[in-house]
């Protein structure tokens, strides 16, 4: 506990040679990077750029790579458990024990990923200016910060109003997947421009492959599901931002964030039966959950519009703020909530996942399966060819 606060010079002295740190269990920094491998030197350049960085990252982050450094050079923690009032030592050894059986090379390898992912030198993929935030690159259909302890994803196709082609179902999961293991506290989801998303891009069903519809139908179900399974499983408080109207799955997959924040703007809309389709994002079981049975008919069955108001009554929606100082306040909000005890954090939104989590798989699997049927639908053909013709829109 007291550790956290420890200011960081102080927290130089307990950590032997110098500065070393790392991972926690091993389910949150194993390695970003599967395929490669740290050599002793590039082991040794981290442990010396550790030295060299100007910002103190933080306890935790050096409470890591204390246990990483640990496991890498003497294995599994081997010294005897210090006594409950050595608050300094105990969670030195809680760190490093924590990192169970973890193979040395493995915990050399995570040592030199999390070095990089603090020191912009090391690490060609990441784009770190002084003074700004880290902005990531390689990505065409988002924008992802991270800044103090916030991970930002922000959809970025505002001309298509945000609407998700298959690119950005590709980019989402892969910034999902780093965001879990970057040392951020929580995650949002937001949208560049006045939409926050429109939803499935509709020209993913123009793309016929070679083995046609029925194939395309079986691959997209199969990509739905991984997609909708990575927010399932995301480990850390996933939050979003909802800046302006949203449609279909960005508006089921609320279901599975922790909390979600909303400009007076912002409309929520599934129009599936409009589009000869079904719910997916687990809003078959969320939805009616969250708000009734009666509620959840009404709008993933008949498509009912709700304003942000009417979400948040219905428990949709956490709060919602007037346009004009939307950004500011959620903003606020959120900087503080990413200043609370990274551990206890995680550990809460486990506990309250768990107990779904299972649940919440079944329904995925179940709904992507009946959503491959319905692609095939003259229904949906048709929905999209009018939309697609401009002979409909919402
Ligand atoms: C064979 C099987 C393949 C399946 C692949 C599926 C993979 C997973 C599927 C998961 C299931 C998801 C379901 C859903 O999300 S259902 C909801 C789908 N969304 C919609 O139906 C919205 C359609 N868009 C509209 O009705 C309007 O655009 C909207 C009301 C959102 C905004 O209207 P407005 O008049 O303000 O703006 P424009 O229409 O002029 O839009 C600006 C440009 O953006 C393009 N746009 C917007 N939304 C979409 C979209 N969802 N898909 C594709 N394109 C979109 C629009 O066409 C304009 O483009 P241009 O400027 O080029 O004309």
């Amino acid at each position: 506990m007291a550790m956290a606060y420890l200011p960081w010079r102080l927290a130089q002295r307990w950590c032997p040679s110098s500065l070393q740190v790392t991972s926690f269990p091993a389910v949150q920094l194993h390695m970003n990077r599967t395929a490669m491998r740290a050599s002793q030197k590039d082991f040794e350049n981290a442990v010396n750029q550790v030295k060299l960085l100007k910002k103190d990252p933080g306890n935790e982050v050096k409470l890591k790579l204390y246990a990483l450094y640990k496991q890498a050079t003497e294995g599994p923690c081997n010294m005897p458990k210090p006594g409950i009032f050595d608050l300094i030592n105990k969670a030195k050894w809680d760190a490093w024990n924590a990192l169970g059986s973890l193979p040395k090379e493995a915990a050399r390898q995570n040592y030199v990923d999390l070095v990089s992912s603090l020191s912009p030198s090391l690490e060609s993929s990441s784009q770190v200016e002084p003074g700004t935030d880290r902005k990531s690159t390689g990505f065409e259909t988002l924008v992802v910060t991270s800044e103090d302890g916030i991970t930002k994803i922000m959809f970025n196709r505002p001309t298509k109003k945000n609407a998700i082609n298959t690119e950005m179902y590709h980019e989402i999961m892969h910034a999902l997947k780093a965001a879990s293991k970057d040392d951020s506290i929580i995650t949002v989801l937001t949208g560049n421009g006045d939409y926050y998303s429109s939803g499935n891009d509709l020209t993913n069903f123009t793309d016929i492959p070679p083995g046609g519809v029925e194939e395309k139908a079986k691959n997209n179900a199969v990509l739905l599901r991984e997609f909708v399974d990575c927010f399932i499983d995301f480990p850390k408080p996933l939050i979003a931002v909802v800046n302006g109207p949203a449609v279909g799955i960005s508006v089921t997959l609320l279901g599975l964030f922790d909390a979600v924040y909303a400009c007076d703007r912002a409309t929520f809309h599934t129009p599936f039966s409009h589009l000869g389709q079904s719910p997916e994002g687990c809003s078959s079981y969320t939805f009616p959950k969250i708000m009734s049975p009666a509620k959840a008919t009404e709008m993933l069955i008949f498509g009912k519009k709700l304003t942000a108001g009417e979400a948040c009554a219905q428990g949709l929606v956490t709060e919602v703020f007037p346009d004009s100082t939307f950004q500011k306040e959620v903003w606020t909000r959120l900087k503080a909530f990413a200043k609370l005890p990274p551990n206890a954090v995680r550990i809460s939104k486990e506990v309250i996942r768990k107990r779904e989590r299972e649940k919440l798989h079944a329904v995925n699997a179940e709904e992507c399966s009946v959503l491959q049927g319905r692609w095939l639908s003259d229904e949906c053909t048709n929905a999209v060819v009018n939309f697609l013709s401009r002979k409909s829109k919402l």
